[in-house]
């Protein structure tokens, strides 16, 4: 029976390391880190998760702001919020809660953030850096996974890893820190013609499909570890991964909870970035 990762035991104490470090960085050098998050209009969601992100920032001790314009701001509008945040010298990190609505291009206000700043890790050229091994932020998302694995001891270095989802800011970047940690990594997507059997051969399962249940507990590799970045929520308004969890957990070595795993991982990881970014990246 596979052993759970409490992500969010893992998160608070990312956030003290952070907390601990923003101490230091204002005792030696009077600098507070600031981050601001950008949610445009009324998603639920995004407003759960933004005051999870201002939560997190002042319990750290950085100063923080929120930017909220209403669901009807323009594309040219939202750059011209963003471009001020840039050129402010006391914001070190800027973040823009996704999804935006759909008169917005997303690609092109991510484009806006000036590099230094990206919380998020999203940015094209940030995205650039992570696929040539240089360094720079890493989606919070995946960055939170490979923390993970390390408080598990599961060192990637020699594993197969199997990552399910190629989206921009949760597969791709995963894969590619698997990779950059000395794992033989498949990237498996809605097209692959056999996923039963590649999950099969993973000692790293990485579910990101946003489908519930789709990766079955029978698939799994006897001692794997299982990371569950899905959440779905039911029609009941409780939330479910993209793992049966219950049948994989009796065959993984480690797994992660929906609630409760990766999730809180996301806001942790933000708090690195952009502690990260004011430090200039040292
Ligand atoms: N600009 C960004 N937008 C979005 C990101 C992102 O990383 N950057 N990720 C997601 C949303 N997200 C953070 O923004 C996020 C999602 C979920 C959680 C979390 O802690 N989930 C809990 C469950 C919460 C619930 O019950 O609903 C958990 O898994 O335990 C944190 C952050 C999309 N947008």
């Amino acid at each position: 029976m596979g052993q759970l990762i409490d992500g969010k035991a893992v998160a608070a104490r990312v956030r003290a390391e952070v907390k601990a470090e923003v101490e230091r960085l204002k005792a030696e050098r009077g600098l507070v880190p600031g981050l601001t998050v950008v949610r445009v209009g009324e998603d639920p969601a995004s407003k759960i998760y933004v005051n999870g992100k201002k939560k997190a920032a002042e319990e750290v001790g950085f100063n923080s702001w929120e930017e909220h314009p209403d669901a009807s701001i323009t594309e040219e509008e939202l750059l011209s919020v963003v471009e001020k945040l840039n050129e402010d010298p006391a914001v070190h990190g800027i973040l823009v809660q996704l999804p935006l609505p759909k008169h917005i291009n997303a690609e092109r206000i991510i484009s806006a953030v000036r590099p230094e700043k990206d919380a998020d890790g999203f940015h094209p050229l940030n995205a650039g850096n992570l696929s040539l091994g240089k360094p720079g932020p890493r989606p919070c998302t995946p960055y939170g996974v490979m923390r993970l694995l390390r408080e598990v001891g599961c060192n990637p270095e020699g594993k197969k890893a199997v990552v399910v989802g190629r989206s921009n800011i949760v597969g791709k970047p995963m894969a590619l820190l698997l990779l950059e940690a000395n794992a033989t990594v498949t990237l498996c997507h809605s097209k692959t013609p056999d996923l039963a059997a590649e999950v099969a051969q993973a000692d790293i399962v990485v579910a990101a499909v946003g489908v519930a249940e789709i990766i079955k507990g029978a698939w799994i590799k006897p001692g794997a570890v299982v990371i569950d970045v899905g959440m779905n929520r039911m029609p009941d308004g409780k939330l479910k991964g993209d793992v049966e969890f219950a049948a994989a957990q009796e065959r993984a070595s480690f797994i992660t909870p929906v609630p409760g795993g990766v999730g809180p991982m996301t806001i942790a990881m933000l708090m690195r970035n952009t502690l990260d970014a004011a430090k200039g990246r040292d």
